[in-house]
Protein backbone atom coordinates (compact mmCIF):
# COMPACT_ATOMS: atom_id res chain seq x y z
CA UNK A 1 0.00 0.00 0.00
CA UNK A 2 1.45 3.72 -0.86
CA UNK A 3 1.75 6.10 1.44
CA UNK A 4 1.26 8.76 -1.21
CA UNK A 5 -1.07 8.14 -4.50
CA UNK A 6 -2.05 10.14 -7.51
CA UNK A 7 -4.24 8.70 -9.52
CA UNK A 8 -4.75 10.47 -13.23
CA UNK A 9 -4.67 13.99 -11.07
CA UNK A 10 -4.87 17.08 -12.92
CA UNK A 11 -5.01 20.08 -11.38
CA UNK A 12 -6.42 23.96 -12.93
CA UNK A 13 -6.12 27.06 -11.73
CA UNK A 14 -8.49 29.02 -14.42
CA UNK A 15 -7.02 28.70 -17.29
CA UNK A 16 -3.48 27.65 -16.28
CA UNK A 17 -3.22 23.45 -15.83
CA UNK A 18 -0.52 23.51 -13.43
CA UNK A 19 -0.68 19.88 -13.14
CA UNK A 20 -1.78 17.34 -15.94
CA UNK A 21 -2.46 13.99 -15.29
CA UNK A 22 0.00 12.97 -12.76
CA UNK A 23 -0.15 9.28 -11.18
CA UNK A 24 2.40 8.58 -8.85
CA UNK A 25 2.92 5.83 -5.79
CA UNK A 26 5.48 6.81 -3.14
CA UNK A 27 6.19 4.34 -0.82
CA UNK A 28 7.08 3.77 2.76
CA UNK A 29 9.98 5.30 3.52
CA UNK A 30 11.31 6.75 0.39
CA UNK A 31 13.14 9.70 -0.44
CA UNK A 32 10.88 10.61 -3.71
CA UNK A 33 12.78 14.08 -5.17
CA UNK A 34 10.56 16.25 -7.51
CA UNK A 35 12.60 18.23 -9.91
CA UNK A 36 11.64 20.71 -12.70
CA UNK A 37 12.06 24.43 -14.15
CA UNK A 38 10.08 26.91 -12.05
CA UNK A 39 6.50 26.59 -12.90
CA UNK A 40 6.42 22.89 -14.19
CA UNK A 41 4.31 21.79 -10.88
CA UNK A 42 6.34 20.76 -8.25
CA UNK A 43 4.66 23.20 -4.86
CA UNK A 44 1.12 22.58 -6.28
CA UNK A 45 1.59 18.82 -6.28
CA UNK A 46 3.59 18.79 -2.81
CA UNK A 47 0.27 20.77 -1.44
CA UNK A 48 -2.04 17.98 -3.14
CA UNK A 49 -0.29 15.51 -0.29
CA UNK A 50 -1.81 17.46 2.79
CA UNK A 51 -4.78 18.87 1.22
CA UNK A 52 -3.79 22.64 0.40
CA UNK A 53 -4.68 22.29 -2.60
CA UNK A 54 -7.83 19.80 -3.68
CA UNK A 55 -7.27 18.30 -7.60
CA UNK A 56 -9.68 19.65 -10.43
CA UNK A 57 -9.77 15.98 -11.16
CA UNK A 58 -8.40 12.85 -10.11
CA UNK A 59 -7.67 11.88 -6.40
CA UNK A 60 -4.60 12.22 -3.99
CA UNK A 61 -4.95 8.94 -0.99
CA UNK A 62 -2.43 9.61 2.03
CA UNK A 63 -2.28 7.14 4.43
CA UNK A 64 -5.35 5.58 2.88
CA UNK A 65 -7.32 8.53 3.15
CA UNK A 66 -8.78 10.20 -0.21
CA UNK A 67 -7.29 13.91 0.46
CA UNK A 68 -10.35 15.74 -1.62
CA UNK A 69 -13.14 14.35 0.36
CA UNK A 70 -11.78 15.24 3.60
CA UNK A 71 -12.53 18.35 6.02
CA UNK A 72 -12.40 19.96 8.92
CA UNK A 73 -11.47 17.21 11.87
CA UNK A 74 -10.24 14.88 9.52
CA UNK A 75 -8.28 17.38 7.41
CA UNK A 76 -6.15 18.54 10.68
CA UNK A 77 -5.98 14.71 11.69
CA UNK A 78 -4.20 13.89 8.37
CA UNK A 79 -1.89 17.26 8.45
CA UNK A 80 -0.72 16.59 11.91
CA UNK A 81 1.11 13.66 10.35
CA UNK A 82 2.50 15.25 7.30
CA UNK A 83 5.22 17.88 8.76
CA UNK A 84 6.36 20.70 5.82
CA UNK A 85 9.57 22.18 5.32
CA UNK A 86 9.40 25.57 3.10
CA UNK A 87 12.35 27.37 1.15
CA UNK A 88 11.95 30.43 3.11
CA UNK A 89 11.98 28.59 6.55
CA UNK A 90 8.79 30.14 7.65
CA UNK A 91 10.11 30.62 11.28
CA UNK A 92 8.70 33.27 13.20
CA UNK A 93 11.44 35.66 13.83
CA UNK A 94 10.86 37.44 16.92
CA UNK A 95 10.53 33.78 18.98
CA UNK A 96 13.23 32.06 20.70
CA UNK A 97 14.15 28.70 18.75
CA UNK A 98 12.81 26.53 21.30
CA UNK A 99 9.54 28.37 21.18
CA UNK A 100 9.32 28.09 17.18
CA UNK A 101 10.02 24.59 17.67
CA UNK A 102 7.18 24.01 20.03
CA UNK A 103 4.79 25.66 17.09
CA UNK A 104 5.05 21.90 15.49
CA UNK A 105 3.10 21.02 18.22
CA UNK A 106 0.11 23.15 17.93
CA UNK A 107 -2.18 21.26 15.94
CA UNK A 108 -2.23 18.47 18.93
CA UNK A 109 -3.04 21.28 21.27
CA UNK A 110 -6.19 22.81 21.69
CA UNK A 111 -6.43 26.65 21.74
CA UNK A 112 -3.11 29.59 21.35
CA UNK A 113 -0.02 29.67 23.14
CA UNK A 114 1.54 32.46 23.95
CA UNK A 115 4.96 32.13 25.26
CA UNK A 116 7.24 29.32 25.92
CA UNK A 117 5.75 28.57 29.50
CA UNK A 118 1.92 28.00 27.71
CA UNK A 119 3.20 24.79 25.96
CA UNK A 120 3.15 21.46 28.24
CA UNK A 121 6.75 19.96 29.58
CA UNK A 122 6.25 16.93 27.20
CA UNK A 123 6.17 19.24 24.56
CA UNK A 124 8.83 21.52 25.67
CA UNK A 125 11.12 18.37 26.29
CA UNK A 126 10.21 17.00 22.51
CA UNK A 127 11.25 19.95 20.98
CA UNK A 128 14.80 20.25 22.66
CA UNK A 129 15.21 16.81 21.98
CA UNK A 130 14.86 17.43 18.19
CA UNK A 131 16.75 20.66 18.63
CA UNK A 132 19.46 18.53 20.22
CA UNK A 133 18.80 16.24 17.08
CA UNK A 134 19.18 18.41 14.55
CA UNK A 135 22.50 20.04 16.46
CA UNK A 136 20.76 23.46 17.58
CA UNK A 137 20.17 22.84 21.63
CA UNK A 138 22.73 25.08 22.76
CA UNK A 139 20.69 28.03 20.29
CA UNK A 140 17.37 27.02 22.39
CA UNK A 141 17.29 30.67 23.69
CA UNK A 142 18.02 32.86 20.94
CA UNK A 143 15.97 34.70 18.59
CA UNK A 144 15.38 32.82 15.50
CA UNK A 145 16.47 35.36 13.57
CA UNK A 146 19.95 35.42 14.61
CA UNK A 147 20.39 32.06 13.40
CA UNK A 148 22.13 31.18 10.01
CA UNK A 149 19.94 30.38 7.28
CA UNK A 150 21.20 26.98 7.31
CA UNK A 151 20.59 26.67 10.99
CA UNK A 152 17.08 28.34 10.61
CA UNK A 153 16.44 25.79 8.06
CA UNK A 154 16.96 22.84 10.43
CA UNK A 155 15.24 24.16 13.18
CA UNK A 156 12.39 24.02 10.62
CA UNK A 157 13.22 20.51 10.21
CA UNK A 158 12.97 20.26 14.02
CA UNK A 159 9.41 21.90 13.91
CA UNK A 160 8.40 19.33 11.82
CA UNK A 161 9.51 16.38 13.33
CA UNK A 162 8.02 17.44 16.75
CA UNK A 163 4.55 16.89 15.44
CA UNK A 164 5.98 12.85 14.74
CA UNK A 165 5.02 12.71 11.08
CA UNK A 166 4.95 10.24 8.95
CA UNK A 167 5.22 11.96 5.53
CA UNK A 168 7.79 14.78 5.35
CA UNK A 169 7.07 17.48 2.56
CA UNK A 170 10.11 19.77 1.87
CA UNK A 171 9.52 22.68 -1.49
CA UNK A 172 12.80 23.55 -2.39
CA UNK A 173 14.33 23.29 1.04
CA UNK A 174 17.79 24.53 0.02
CA UNK A 175 17.21 27.00 -2.40
CA UNK A 176 18.10 29.95 -0.47
CA UNK A 177 21.14 28.17 1.37
CA UNK A 178 25.01 28.63 -0.03
CA UNK A 179 26.11 24.97 -0.98
CA UNK A 180 27.90 23.97 2.61
CA UNK A 181 24.60 24.39 4.42
CA UNK A 182 22.56 22.86 1.68
CA UNK A 183 24.30 19.48 1.56
CA UNK A 184 24.31 19.91 5.69
CA UNK A 185 20.18 20.09 5.54
CA UNK A 186 20.39 17.48 3.18
CA UNK A 187 22.00 15.11 5.01
CA UNK A 188 19.98 16.22 8.07
CA UNK A 189 16.76 15.49 6.22
CA UNK A 190 17.90 12.05 4.85
CA UNK A 191 19.49 11.11 8.07
CA UNK A 192 16.09 11.68 9.90
CA UNK A 193 14.34 9.89 7.32
CA UNK A 194 16.08 7.13 7.46
CA UNK A 195 15.90 7.13 11.19
CA UNK A 196 12.28 7.38 11.98
CA UNK A 197 11.05 6.21 8.78
CA UNK A 198 9.52 8.84 6.87
CA UNK A 199 8.55 9.18 3.79
CA UNK A 200 9.75 12.19 2.11
CA UNK A 201 9.03 14.21 -1.03
CA UNK A 202 11.18 16.86 -1.31
CA UNK A 203 11.23 18.75 -4.33
CA UNK A 204 14.58 20.40 -5.48
CA UNK A 205 16.31 22.64 -8.71
CA UNK A 206 19.28 21.11 -7.96
CA UNK A 207 19.99 17.35 -10.20
CA UNK A 208 23.19 16.89 -8.29
CA UNK A 209 21.36 16.94 -5.06
CA UNK A 210 18.86 15.15 -6.27
CA UNK A 211 21.27 12.34 -7.00
CA UNK A 212 23.31 12.52 -3.72
CA UNK A 213 20.30 12.15 -1.30
CA UNK A 214 17.31 11.01 -2.87
CA UNK A 215 16.08 7.31 -3.39
CA UNK A 216 13.61 8.33 -6.59
CA UNK A 217 13.74 10.87 -9.15
CA UNK A 218 10.51 12.54 -10.67
CA UNK A 219 10.51 14.90 -13.24
CA UNK A 220 7.68 17.54 -13.93
CA UNK A 221 7.26 19.26 -17.24
CA UNK A 222 4.47 21.40 -17.87
CA UNK A 223 2.70 19.55 -14.27
CA UNK A 224 3.24 16.17 -16.38
CA UNK A 225 5.28 13.41 -15.05
CA UNK A 226 8.36 13.29 -17.75
CA UNK A 227 10.63 11.35 -15.67
CA UNK A 228 10.46 8.65 -13.23
CA UNK A 229 12.95 6.50 -11.88
CA UNK A 230 15.22 4.99 -9.10
CA UNK A 231 18.25 7.03 -8.84
CA UNK A 232 19.93 4.20 -8.73
CA UNK A 233 22.15 3.85 -12.21
CA UNK A 234 20.49 7.43 -13.20
CA UNK A 235 22.96 9.09 -15.47
CA UNK A 236 23.70 13.12 -14.39
CA UNK A 237 22.67 13.75 -18.64
CA UNK A 238 19.15 11.44 -18.23
CA UNK A 239 18.32 13.36 -15.44
CA UNK A 240 19.24 16.66 -17.08
CA UNK A 241 16.82 15.58 -19.91
CA UNK A 242 14.35 17.05 -17.66
CA UNK A 243 14.85 20.00 -18.60
CA UNK A 244 14.88 18.96 -22.38
CA UNK A 245 13.38 21.48 -24.30
CA UNK A 246 11.60 22.64 -21.41
CA UNK A 247 13.09 26.63 -21.80
CA UNK A 248 11.71 26.61 -25.94
CA UNK A 249 8.56 25.55 -24.39
CA UNK A 250 8.46 28.64 -22.78
CA UNK A 251 8.37 27.11 -19.16
CA UNK A 252 11.10 29.10 -17.13
CA UNK A 253 9.63 31.99 -15.52
N1 LIG B 1 -2.82 29.54 -6.50
C1 LIG B 1 -2.53 29.62 -7.82
N2 LIG B 1 -3.30 30.37 -8.63
C2 LIG B 1 -3.02 30.44 -9.96
N3 LIG B 1 -1.98 29.82 -10.56
C3 LIG B 1 -1.19 29.08 -9.78
C4 LIG B 1 -1.40 28.93 -8.37
N4 LIG B 1 -0.44 28.12 -7.86
C5 LIG B 1 0.35 27.78 -8.90
N5 LIG B 1 -0.10 28.35 -10.05
C6 LIG B 1 0.48 28.18 -11.38
O1 LIG B 1 0.66 26.79 -11.58
C7 LIG B 1 1.88 26.53 -12.27
C8 LIG B 1 2.74 25.61 -11.42
O2 LIG B 1 3.23 26.36 -10.32
P1 LIG B 1 4.08 25.72 -9.13
O3 LIG B 1 4.28 26.79 -8.10
O4 LIG B 1 3.47 24.46 -8.71
O5 LIG B 1 5.46 25.40 -9.87
P2 LIG B 1 6.87 25.04 -9.24
O6 LIG B 1 7.45 23.99 -10.11
O7 LIG B 1 6.73 24.72 -7.80
O8 LIG B 1 7.67 26.39 -9.40
P3 LIG B 1 8.85 27.00 -8.47
O9 LIG B 1 10.03 26.11 -8.70
O10 LIG B 1 9.05 28.38 -9.01
O11 LIG B 1 8.35 26.99 -7.06
C9 LIG B 1 2.49 27.88 -12.56
O12 LIG B 1 2.11 28.28 -13.86
C10 LIG B 1 1.88 28.77 -11.52
O13 LIG B 1 1.84 30.11 -11.94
Amino acid sequence: MPVISFDAVTKEFGDVRALSDVSLDVPAGQVAVLLGLSGSGKSTLLRHVDGLHRPTSGTVRVLDRDVGGLRGAELRELRSRVGFVFQQFHLIASLTVLENVCTGALAELRGPRLGLPSYPKRVRHAALDQLDRVGLADRALQRADTLSGGQQQRVAVARALVQRPEILLADEPVASLDPDSAAQVMDLISEVARQDGLTVLCSLHQVDLALSWGHRVVGLRSGAVVLDTPVDGLSRDAAMSIYGQVAAAGEAR
